[in-house]
């Protein structure tokens, strides 16, 4: 059994789109940590936060110590991941963790703000986002993958990783 890849990273980094992606072409399954989140409550992401940040968080580290169980299986965070390393440590147990490290200026360009509730007032919070967690990202990545080229090309890097080849590419191994 292969270890799982857990794609982390800011809101509109990738992750979820790269996940599909990546889950296509090795076969592996494919768990959007949002989407699980919203299957087990039903209620979507913004109803969970009106009810409160913290309650989010909550379910959100429950449903990562239960994905971590899961093997063969590409792990599409949400954004705040980081916010308790708790979840890190559950995701490691049989994951490795790739950073997708996008420019902000990228993700501004095409991020979709209405399902994303800490962006609801614009998607200026980024910045503050990124200057928050750039250092939580880094330290649990056990690999960091520039997002600044076709999703293929991502997804062909994290694969060779993954597989050991060790081929070249921008990913590289993280010296925290
Ligand atoms: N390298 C890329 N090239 C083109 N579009 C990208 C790239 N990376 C991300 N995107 C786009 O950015 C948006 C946000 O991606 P998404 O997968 O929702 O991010 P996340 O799950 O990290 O919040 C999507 O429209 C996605 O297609
Ligand atoms: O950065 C964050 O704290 C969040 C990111 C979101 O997921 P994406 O990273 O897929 O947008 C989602 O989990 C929630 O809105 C909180
Ligand atoms: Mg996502």
């Amino acid at each position: 059994m292969g270890k799982n890849i857990i794609l982390i990273g800011l809101p509109g980094a990738g992750k979820t789109t790269l996940g599909k992606l990546l889950s296509n072409i090795i076969g592996y399954r494919f768990i959007d940590s949002d989407a699980f989140i919203e299957e087990k409550t039903g209620k979507s992401i913004t109803d969970l936060f009106q009810i409160g940040e913290d309650y989010f968080r909550n379910i959100e580290s429950d449903a990562y110590k239960e994905i971590a169980d899961f093997e063969d299986t590409i792990v599409s965070t949400g954004g705040g991941v980081v916010k308790r390393n708790e979840n890190i440590v559950a995701l490691k147990q049989n994951g490795t963790v790739y950073y997708i490290d996008r420019a902000v200026e990228d993700i501004t360009h095409d991020i979709e703000v209405s399902h994303r509730p800490l962006l609801k007032d614009g998607f200026e919070r980024i910045y503050a986002l990124k200057a928050e967690r750039e250092a939580l990202y880094q330290d649990a990545a056990d690999f960091v993958v520039k997002n600044d080229k076709p999703l293929e090309e991502l997804a062909a890097e994290i694969i060779a990783h993954h597989i050991g080849a060790g081929k070249e590419g921008e990913a590289h191994d993280n010296p925290q």
